[in-house]
């Protein structure tokens, strides 16, 4: 693409203390992607996204956002840099509109967005009135949106967007980001999701305890996505253990004689020729759903050299 990336992490690593927040974390999102930050409670997310806004130095390594330093440039990222913290404190005596006032202060740039968004996510006048110490949390969540997307920014960082959000409001976030894509803007959008981010990004970056898992575009984790094979077995003694030979290696799953696992494509046939060495008298192959795909690398074991595959646009 040529351009400089939005994003571009380098060997980022945080600590805290003992406590690994991020490992070595590379990775590049390009100018106008929509890009998923997937990975299951612990795994740094937070971490990673608190460091690309400034709010954390990294121990090592680097972040560069927009082609700026986010600590050193902070004041000239803030007008092209929106963020939705995971978790939005607010002052609870300030109202909606004061709170908005407030934010457009800090990020340094008018907001031309903000009566639009305010509108299509349902947060009327009297509600902006109001003091968010009387808001419920999704209510919070939509300020928190507004907040984010008011001021127009080249680059939105969204942790955990759609928490707390009814399914007609997560369609106007859909649609936000949609139209976010359609103008160009890149967007990093943190979940534990899977659906979410299938919907909403066209890459999707994997994290796990703090280390990148890999990085691919969502088509692709559909197609890498495992099959599940369920076979019954013919003249099974009762009380004999049971056995499906080398496919034994997928941890099957037994009820009586009948067992269920689940295989990556690649090793399908293989996986097939040694069952059918055995007295099988039912076998049938599908498509695992896309959580499980998604599941499978929750659980692989982390490379041991922090890098990962299929990181590049
Ligand atoms: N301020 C902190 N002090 C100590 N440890 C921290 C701090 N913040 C995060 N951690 C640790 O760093 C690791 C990564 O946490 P982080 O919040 O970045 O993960 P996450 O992927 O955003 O998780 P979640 O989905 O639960 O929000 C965890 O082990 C967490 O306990």
């Amino acid at each position: 693409m040529g351009e400089t990336p939005a994003i571009e992490l380098t060997r980022l690593s945080k600590r805290y203390g003992p406590v690994v927040g991020v490992e070595s974390l590379s990775l590049a999102v390009e100018a106008g992607e929509v890009f998923g930050f997937l990975g299951p409670n612990g795994a740094g997310k937070t971490t990673t996204l608190r460091c690309l806004v400034g709010l954390l130095g990294p121990t090592s390594g680097h972040a560069r956002v927009l082609g700026l330093d986010p600590l050193a440039d902070h004041a000239r990222l803030a007008p092209r840099l929106g963020y939705l913290p995971g978790e939005l404190r607010l002052y609870p005596e300030l109202t909606g509109a004061q709170t908005l006032d407030l934010l457009t202060a800090l990020q340094r740039a008018p907001s031309p967005r903000r009566r639009e968004l305010c509108e299509r996510l349902d947060l009327s006048d009297r509600d902006l009135r109001r003091p968010v110490l009387g808001y419920s949390r999704g209510m919070k969540q939509k300020l928190g949106l507004v907040q984010a997307l008011q001021h127009e920014p080249r680059l939105v960082v969204l942790d955990e967007p759609t928490e707390g959000l009814d399914p007609l409001v997560q369609e106007t976030f859909f649609a936000l980001m949609a139209e976010a894509a359609g103008a160009g803007r890149t967007v990093l959008l943190s979940s534990h999701v899977l659906p979410e981010v299938q919907r909403a990004c066209g890459r999707v970056a994997i994290i796990r305890e703090g280390r990148l898992v890999t990085v691919e575009r969502v088509a692709s984790l559909r197609e890498a996505r495992a099959r599940r094979i369920r076979v019954t077995l013919g003249g099974l003694r009762p009380g004999r253990p049971r056995s499906l030979g080398d496919a034994d290696r997928w941890n099957p799953r037994w009820q009586g004689d009948r067992a269920e696992l689940l295989v990556p494509p690649s090793d399908i046939t293989a996986t097939l020729r040694a069952l059918l060495t055995l007295p099988v008298a039912d076998i049938t192959v599908e498509e695992a759903g896309l959580d499980e795909a998604f599941l499978d690398l929750y659980r692989d074991p982390a490379p041991p050299d922090g890098t990962a595959p299929g990181n590049a646009p």
